[in-house]
């Protein structure tokens, strides 16, 4: 419907070109308009409306997963979709499902682990949805700790297959998103085990349903693992449990871009490292840092706009109460998550690019920075998704009472994304990753070893543990090389402190368990910078668009200035910056809160979200929040009657009883 605008007033305050920063944050004009085309096309279709789908039971609530998912897929091949244009479709369609670990991994997988041949064969099969795929590494005993999965695959060199079995109970594959009542095929992680010998965990293509009538194959056992956390969510998604009997498959179905097995059950190693196995995990990392910024988004949106509507006290002579948006304590917390959008936006583009740059390398058998590119996706995805899941709860109270209702559209959001945490690696576990890279960097400064890309920073360590921060006054903190040094030097002599720790441990492995809290915190002090350093760059290119780059800096400032605020202990306790320079960011900081508050609005309408995508009544694009609200109410299935069910049979006898012991 179109309407009043009741957030006019706030779009006329805007000082910059909301056009031209929807390109910007889009990545290009193209990507632009094919987002914007494929969110139209989602949001016009009545097949994929979201409303209601929290109140659906399980059963009815995957069934219209399943739905939504062969819509888009008829509208995918009807349309002639791109590869690029499908992938926006399905994530406006904006509900879990198999056909993410589908494409997002199962493919991918074969893609990067397997030979020219098995890529041939099944990625034909796997585009034209004849299979459909999902990925099996984790078990019920052991997620983090891959080499610690028990499912066997032993070759039989008699019949030319391997024998997949699952041992113990602990062995069982569990979670694999679409397996649990979806995927007729898996990428299944199992130890190889060849004439008796082991050779570490491997990945097998094995069909787990038959194509024609979708029954398990005989000696499999599956099952979808249950409920998960918070209403609808992410219980669209069947993820499962899988067991085999000593299944049999053929050879030429492990992954064999790593290690192959020979007709005689011989391992002959290829010239890839054996991380490679791994690099599913990098890729998918490395798009989950590209999601944070989109779901961090999305409830930042929410909390402006609503934050913008709502009005809470100040009324003078009668006049209109203060909008929320305008206290200073709402700026401080709201403005610096709009910031971290932004940030992560961009930092998310630049390991797209690290990640293309990898994979070309990997090509050319250019294997040098995949330990780079291996702790820059660990540690980013750790950071990002940790400050997005606690993100989407700031702004759920950002809102009030509100924010608590499902029409909100942040329960749902948080629900869904909270996991990203654990997924793909428990964050802590990877920025452990992190801090074992960084301490071997440290530990190869004395040998001449120069560190590159993200750790350049440490080859400078002399400077950086000597360098006094230059501000004076609160101005200074505007200079990209005064807050990029305060950072690098944070994170060089956080590195530096716990490589000395390290080295009073006899056992450098006993260190690393004793002081992995320490460590943790170092990684973090090293993510945070790649994140602040990959803004300055982005501020330093050519930003077409009025006001467009101002509201740019002004952002990238506000990240920065809010963890030096945050994380003040780090930077005093290093000696980077003295009590006074924190007195002067902070004035720098609500300064910067004051130059944003009149474009916040039209910041969070450059995200370009449709209202169908955002599903909050709060953060409708028109403002319109109470009478909508209202509306929303009417329709829980509570309101049916007026009259509750169970009334007669609950309600009413109490009732009577009081009236009863009352005349008593
Ligand atoms: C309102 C409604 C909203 C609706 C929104 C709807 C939107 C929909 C969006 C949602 C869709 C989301 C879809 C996502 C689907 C979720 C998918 C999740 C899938 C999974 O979780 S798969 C399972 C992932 N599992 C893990 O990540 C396990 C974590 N563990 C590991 O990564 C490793 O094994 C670990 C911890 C690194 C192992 O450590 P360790 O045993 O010490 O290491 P190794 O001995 O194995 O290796 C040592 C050596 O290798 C290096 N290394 C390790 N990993 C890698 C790697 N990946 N790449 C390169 N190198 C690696 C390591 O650094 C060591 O190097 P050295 O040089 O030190 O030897
Ligand atoms: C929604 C969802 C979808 C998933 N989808 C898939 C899928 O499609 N395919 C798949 O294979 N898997 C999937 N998983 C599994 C997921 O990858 C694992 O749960 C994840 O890697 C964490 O492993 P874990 O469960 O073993 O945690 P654990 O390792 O048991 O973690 C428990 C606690 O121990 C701590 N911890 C563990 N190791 C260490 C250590 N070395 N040092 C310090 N602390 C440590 C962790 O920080 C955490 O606090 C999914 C999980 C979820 C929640």
């Amino acid at each position: 419907m179109k309407g009043v605008d009741h957030l006019a007033h706030e779009r006329n305050k805007t000082e910059f070109d909301v056009d031209a920063m929807k390109i910007v944050w889009a990545g290009s004009r193209h990507a632009f308009e094919l987002s914007d085309r494929m969110a139209r096309l989602v949001a016009s279709d009545p097949a994929f409306q979201k409303d209601g789908r929290i109140r659906l039971g399980r059963k009815e609530l995957f069934k219209n997963t399943l739905r939504k998912a062969a819509h888009a897929w008829k509208r995918i091949l009807e349309l002639h979709l791109t590869e690029e244009e499908a992938g926006w479709l399905r994530n406006f369609v904006d509900e879990p499902s198999f056909t993410d670990l589908h494409w997002g991994m199962f493919v991918p997988a074969i893609k990067g682990q397997g030979t020219d041949e098995q890529q041939q064969k099944w990625l034909p099969l796997a585009y034209k949805m004849q299979i459909i795929g999902s990925y099996a590494q984790t078990e019920l005993g052991h997620g983090s700790n891959v080499q610690g999965l028990e499912t066997t695959a032993t070759f039989d060199p008699e019949t030319d297959e391997f024998v997949i079995h699952s041992p113990t109970l602990t062995s069982s594959k569990w979670w694999p998103g679409g397996l649990g009542k979806v995927s007729t095929h898996a990428i299944v992680y199992a130890r190889l085990i060849t004439n008796g010998q082991e050779h570490g965990v491997h990945g097998f293509i094995v069909q787990l349903r038959s194509l024609d009538d979708h029954m398990p194959i005989p000696g499999i056992t599956i099952g979808d693992i249950g409920m998960k956390f918070g209403n609808g969510a992410y219980n669209t998604m069947d993820n499962g449990v899988l067991t085999f009997d000593h299944i049999r498959i053929p050879r030429n179905q492990m992954l064999m871009r790593v290690l192959q097995v020979t007709r005689e059950g011989k391992c002959v190693k290829s010239n890839v490292p054996r991380q490679l196995i791994y690099g599913t995990m990098v890729f998918v990392r490395q798009t989950i840092v590209a999601d944070a910024s989109t779901a961090l988004a999305r409830a930042v949106c929410i909390a402006t706009r609503y934050s913008a509507v709502r009005r809470q006290f100040g009324s003078q002579d009668g006049g209109m109460e203060t909008q929320v948006i305008d206290y200073k304590t709402q700026q401080s917390r709201l403005f610096p998550l709009l910031a971290s959008a932004y940030a992560f936006r961009f930092v998310g583009e630049w390991l797209k690019w690290l990640y293309t740059d990898v994979t070309q390398r990997l090509q050319a058998n250019d294997f040098s920075i995949l330990p780079e590119a291996h702790a820059c996706t660990a540690g980013l995805k750790s950071l990002t998704t940790t400050a997005t899941a606690d993100a989407i709860e700031e702004c759920r109270k950002l809102c009030g009472g509100h924010g608590y209702l499902c029409a909100s559209g942040l329960p749902e959001l948080f629900a869904v994304y909270v996991p990203a945490c654990t997924y793909e690696g428990d964050n802590v576990v990877l920025l452990l990753q992190v801090a074992r890279f960084l301490m071997k960097t440290v530990s190869q400064l004395g040998s001449g070893k120069k560190p590159v890309g993200t750790t350049a920073y440490l080859g400078r360590v002399q400077d950086l543990l000597q360098c006094c921060c230059d501000v004076q006054t609160a101005e200074d903190w505007l200079k990209p090389s005064v807050v990029l040094e305060a950072f690098e030097a944070r994170s060089a002599r956080m590195c530096v402190a716990r490589a000395q720790n390290l080295s009073k441990f006899e056992n450098p492995e006993d260190g690393f368990a004793e002081l992995s809290a320490d460590l943790v915190e170092a990684s973090v002090a090293h993510c945070q910078l790649i994140v602040v350093s990959k803004f300055i760059d982005k501020l330093q290119q050519d930003i077409p668009g009025k006001g467009v780059n101002r509201q740019l800096q002004n952002l990238c400032y506000i990240y920065a200035l809010n963890l030096l605020h945050k994380y003040l202990g780090d930077f005093l306790s290093t000696g980077c910056i003295t009590p006074k320079q924190a007195s002067l960011a902070n004035d720098q900081l609500r300064s910067l809160y004051s130059q944003i508050r009149p474009n916040a609005i039209a910041l969070v309408d450059a995200f370009n979200y449709t209202d169908h995508y955002l599903g909050s009544v709060l953060g409708r694009y028109d403002g319109n929040v109470y009478p909508k609200l209202y509306e929303e109410a009417w329709k829980d299935p509570l309101n049916d009657s007026v009259v509750p069910d169970g009334y007669h049979e609950y309600i009413h006898p109490m009732l009577k009883q009081q009236l009863r012991n009352a005349r008593l």
